[in-house]
């Protein structure tokens, strides 16, 4: 058998907090193939975040740990590129800068500055940005802004892409827009993703496996589901696609059913988040 590309094996964190130790995650291990679009789904707190940082390198698993092509990580590197949900770009420089800066990190020894400079107007192509490169981040809008940090992760050409919840903060439109992106680009580039989200649908439409983790404290893997969809996918023709729908109710039973959170049924929440329409049959139903 091929050894896995990316794998945590009996990883638990506990942080230190002023009542004692706190443990968020116990036991989590997850074997991820190369090319792999893998999403992390779970209730609010549960451990997505921390699963996250260790892969990337942030935090240290107070036990076990996580294995990248056959080495431990023990901090982070530029073979693994995180876009979190703000895009975190330095306000003082411009798109290009931003995006050279990322650059200069991984490849300042490997490539020219001329060699350099088309690197990045092509991963500003890809993501449909070239044209704001002299702009800074306080002139582009927010969906753009996040188009940019995903353009500065691919220039790194990371083999693992780490997202924490990308486009969370992003309105309809420009989600399904970057997702259709995001997915066309991963096709090529055959990039490992781990995303966090909170959104089903968009679990359903990106990825290859969904892990679904169980609530805190001492979260732990609930459930694995593979996302046999072929691609390219169309989130249009997969709406009434039976196997979809399948797919996204098994995340929502999960959600709902097996890992239901006491406050996501207080009726005045309920009534207050969802109107008269169930919750449950939005198509953009959230955790
Ligand atoms: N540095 C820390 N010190 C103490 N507790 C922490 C620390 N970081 C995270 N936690 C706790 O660990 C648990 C998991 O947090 P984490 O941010 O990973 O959850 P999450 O699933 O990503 O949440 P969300 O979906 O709300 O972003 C939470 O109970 C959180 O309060």
């Amino acid at each position: 058998m091929t050894k896995p590309h990316l794998e945590l094996t009996g990883v638990e964190m506990a942080f230190d907090t002023p009542k004692g130790s706190f443990v968020a995650l116990d036991n989590i291990n997850l074997k991820i193939k190369k090319g792999e679009f893998v999403s992390l789904i779970g209730h609010s707190g549960c451990g997505k975040s921390t699963v996250l940082n260790i892969v990337a390198g942030l935090l240290q698993a107070s036990k076990g740990g996580c294995i990248l092509d056959g080495h431990e990580i023990n901090a982070p590197g530029p073979e693994r590129a995180v876009v979190f949900q703000n895009h975190a770009l330095m306000p003082w420089l411009t798109v290009y800068e931003n995006v050279d800066l990322a650059v200069q990190q991984v490849f300042r020894k490997a490539m020219t500055k001329q060699e350099r400079r088309s690197w990045i107007h092509h991963n500003l192509e890809l993501v449909n940005m070239a044209h704001a490169a002299n702009k800074r981040p306080g002139e582009i809008s927010g969906g753009m802004a996040q188009r940019v940090g995903i353009a500065r992760a691919l220039a790194m050409k990371p083999s693992v892409l780490l997202m924490d919840e990308p486009f969370g903060a992003l309105d309809a439109l420009t989600r399904a827009h970057l997702q259709d992106s995001l997915m066309s680009i991963q096709q090529d580039l055959n990039n490992t993703v781990i995303m966090i989200t909170h959104d089903v649908d968009e679990a359903v439409l990106l990825s290859d496996r969904i892990i679904m983790m169980t609530n805190g404290p001492a979260a732990a893997v609930g459930e694995d589901l593979a996302i046999n969809l072929e691609r390219p996918r169309n989130r249009v023709t997969l709406a009434d696609d039976p196997t979809y729908v399948h797919y996204r109710q098994e995340v929502l039973k999960f959600l709902y059913e097996k890992q239901r959170k006491l406050e996501n049924i207080a009726p005045h929440r309920n009534k207050k988040a969802t109107g008269t329409t169930s919750k449950h049959s939005a198509l953009t139903a959230k955790t």
